[in-house]
């Protein structure tokens, strides 16, 4: 039996295990056992709680599928919330490795059960890495280039927010098959390893609304990292100011540009506590 609990930021929900108490072999292959909806818990994603020598905590992250992700805005936030209330950190501020590097996290509105945490995600990446982009074209930064696929053209961006993002600025979200574009985006052949695929609608200066196809995930109800890529592309392009809330199918997150780097607030709710009984325990 393994002991987990369960949070979703924002309708994106995640399984957390604790590594630092727990030895948890296999992770990929765990990652889509609990995942799966109708034969595990059911999540977009997995994460375990390590040890770290650089901050107060280290997050392993687990995409449904079992791949490795960098980082997940969402589920950050949802690790914080987790670390907070199990007391592996005794403050409301503290530093979380990550893949993508080291994320600063602060818990808010406790007292009124909003739970609300903020991240400091860092700075965004616009260099095109040959290992996550294969283009015939020389450029250095991919921003608003027709992106053509089963005729349709779309306008894409290109950026690195923790993990890999493509922004797709489209006038109604409601004609788009999210589903069937998403999976040939996130599968082209210009992505070597995947692409999360961020379609944005522009309501305002200050207001966005974001559907997400996630990379090792399909729809999910909302990315975090993917709603940041989307309001720095759109501010980026004029047509919203550097802070704006990001309207997700799970619920609305804000996100700010500021010097120190891009911040992004929004709920973590705890779901469920409970116990995996594992088929194939020897397996893992
Ligand atoms: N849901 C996440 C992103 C999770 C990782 C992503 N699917 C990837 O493979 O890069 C978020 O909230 O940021």
């Amino acid at each position: 039996m393994l002991y987990f609990e369960k949070y979703h930021g924002t309708g994106n929900d995640f399984i957390i295990f604790n590594g630092i108490e727990n030895k948890y072999n296999n992770k990929m292959e765990l990652a889509q056992k609990v995942c799966h909806r109708n034969f595990g818990i059911g999540a977009d994603g997995m994460m375990i709680v390590e040890k770290s020598e650089v901050a107060h905590v280290k997050m392993d992250f687990y995409n449904s599928d079992g791949s490795l992700a960098p980082m997940c805005g969402n589920g950050i936030r949802c690790f914080a919330k987790y670390v907070f209330d199990n007391k592996i950190v005794d403050s409301t501020d503290f530093k979380v490795e990550t893949l993508a590097g080291i994320m600063k996290v602060k818990l808010t509105h406790l007292e009124n059960k909003a739970n609300s945490v903020s991240i400091n995600m860092g700075k965004p990446y616009f260099n095109l890495e040959p290992q996550d982009v294969i283009l015939d074209v020389d450029i250095k930064e991919y921003i608003n280039q027709i992106f053509t696929v089963e005729n349709q053209n779309f306008n894409m961006s290109i950026l690195t927010m923790g993990t890999l993002h493509a922004v797709i600025i489209v006038e109604n979200l409601e004609q788009i098959d999210i589903g069937h574009y998403g999976k040939l985006i996130e599968t082209h052949s210009m992505f070597p390893k995947r692409i999360n695929v961020n379609f944005t609608e522009i309501l305002d200066k200050e207001n966005i609304k974001v559907k997400t196809y996630e990379r090792g995930v399909g729809k999910t109800l909302s990315c975090g990292t993917g709603s940041a890529a989307a309001a720095i592309i759109t501010s980026l392009l004029g047509h919203t100011t550097r802070n704006v809330n990001v309207q997700v199918p799970g619920g609305t997150l804000t996100i700010e540009q500021k010097q120190k780097g891009i911040y992004m607030t929004g709920p973590a709710q705890l779901i469920c506590r409970g116990e995996y009984n594992h088929p194939h325990p020897n397996q893992l």
